[in-house]
């Protein structure tokens, strides 16, 4: 196959850190070869199964994220009879709301997180370890809501599927010489089957589409379809705790927050335990480095839910305020906002301290916009008290890594208001075990 452009220029990089993807990316065809029954020597054992799934390419990474905790919670249940199951985590590929210009496709989720931690909760594995040749997938279920199912008052919201007739608008397979054929991933994928189905209801309702096919490789798209089984339960939990960042991650937040916050584990109270399995509980108290943590999300908030977003007058008044209550001096902010937003923001908070994280472009390439998200999240998740924005999953992602740290509620959730400056609190989330 013809080596893209983008990915040629970055042969080095990706040979370097991935020699597996450099080996599936220019070894062969596609992932998913045209003639390609499972390869002799590749790493599939005789007996497993495997769940692919995929989500909108519009959606954003911390949304990602949350519909994998669906799946894996359903997986971990579903383990437990049947264990020759595994759900294949998808590569990252270049997402919408990544903007800098580093390659940043087929990426292993071990990038960004501890994989290895993660299947201590669920039978999940990379893309690539299933090595190269893993044939077509059997069978694809596109999903999307029931017609109607916003827009009637008697709805019945009982979990339930159907498949239905596929029409061609809906969805991105092209019909070509018996398999149906999408861009997935930077890949070709092939299905020899694809059902459109009308799907509600929790995750769990996959164990009826699993228990019924015959089929080893079954795909999911559209997989936010799906919703929680139980939101926020002891599961749902145990699920977030294993989605430990990836050391080199926490590593480079760890040295941010020495050299700039004068902050550490050991000095703020935040030390969690090496392995999920071994917290048992949480110690709600006042901790965490001398610095208020904002999340200020903008760009497609400022249209999608603009009187819920404030203006930086607003939101420096609003940062003033909390330093006032707290008796701290430095903000450390987070915000996909552009650096003329910033810099307002920094002139606007004059006599206090604003810190962010700017990485350097070659840290920009190691650890891509993704790793520069989390590495911002996790310095949050230490922070003594978090501000963030309404409805954001990036907010939401550090209010979690926050309750399994302890911190108290009120240090926590918290948001900035838009037009309204007597706006709804965000929702108290808290953590079980
Ligand atoms: C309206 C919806 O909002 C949803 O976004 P929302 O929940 O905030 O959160 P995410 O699903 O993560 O999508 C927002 C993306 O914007 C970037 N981003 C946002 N804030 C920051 C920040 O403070 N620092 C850095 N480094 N990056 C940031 C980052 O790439 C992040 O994944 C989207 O998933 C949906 O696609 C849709 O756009």
């Amino acid at each position: 196959m013809g080596v893209p452009q983008s990915v040629a220029v970055h042969l080095t990089e990706l040979f370097l850190f991935y020699p597996i993807l450099y080996q599936g990316i220019c070894g062969h065809e596609s992932i998913f070869p045209h003639h390609g029954m499972v390869h002799p020597g590749g790493n599939q054992e005789v007996g497993k199964k495997y769940l692919f799934y995929n989500v909108n390419p519009s959606e954003g990474f911390n949304l990602r994220r949350d519909v994998y905790m669906r799946l894996a919670v359903f997986m971990n249940k579903w383990k437990t009879e049947h264990d020759e199951w595994s759900l294949v985590l998808p590569p990252w590929n270049h997402l919408y709301h990544w903007h800098s210009d580093v390659y940043q496709d087929h990426l292993p989720w071990r990038l960004f997180f501890d994989v290895e931690s993660m299947k201590r909760f669920a039978p999940v594995i990379e893309l690539d370890e299933l090595e190269g040749e893993i044939g077509e997938i059997d069978e694809i279920y596109y999903l999307q809501h029931f017609k109607d199912a916003f827009s009637r008052k008697d709805w019945d919201w009982a979990d339930r599927y159907s498949i239905i007739p596929c029409n061609e608008t809906e969805h991105r397979y092209k019909n070509e010489g018996g398999f149906f054929h999408s861009q997935m991933w930077g890949y070709d994928l092939r299905a020899k089957e694809l059902k459109c189905t009308s799907f509600q209801g929790g995750a769990s309702l996959l164990g009826e589409v699993l228990s019924k096919t015959p089929n080893k490789k079954i795909m999911i798209d559209r997989a936010e379809v799906l919703l929680h089984d139980r939101f926020g339960d002891k599961s749902y939990w145990d699920c977030r705790r294993s989605m430990r960042f990836a050391e080199h991650l926490v590593a480079e937040a760890n040295d941010f927050r020495r050299a700039r916050l004068n902050s550490s584990d050991d000095a703020d109270g935040t030390g969690i335990p090496v392995k999920w399995e071994d917290q048992k509980n949480v110690v709600r108290n006042e901790k965490g480095g001398a610095y208020v943590c904002a999340h200020l999300r903008r760009r497609d908030f400022l249209h999608s839910r603009s009187k819920e977003v404030p203006t930086i007058a607003s939101a420096a008044k609003q940062l003033i305020d909390v330093f006032n209550r707290l008796n701290l001096s430095t903000v450390f902010l987070c915000t996909d906002g552009s650096a003329e937003e910033k810099l307002e923001l920094k002139k606007l908070l004059e006599g206090f301290e604003l810190v962010t994280y700017e990485p350097s472009s070659s840290d920009l390439r190691k650890f891509k916009d993704g790793g520069v998200a989390i590495i911002e999240q996790a310095i949050c998740s230490n922070a003594r008290y978090f501000i963030g924005s309404h409805e954001s999953t990036f907010s939401f992602r550090i209010q979690d890594e926050r309750e399994i740290r302890g911190f108290p509620v009120e240090h926590t959730f918290n948001r900035f208001c838009g037009s309204n400056e007597d706006c709804e609190p965000p929702s108290k989330w808290k953590i079980v075990f």
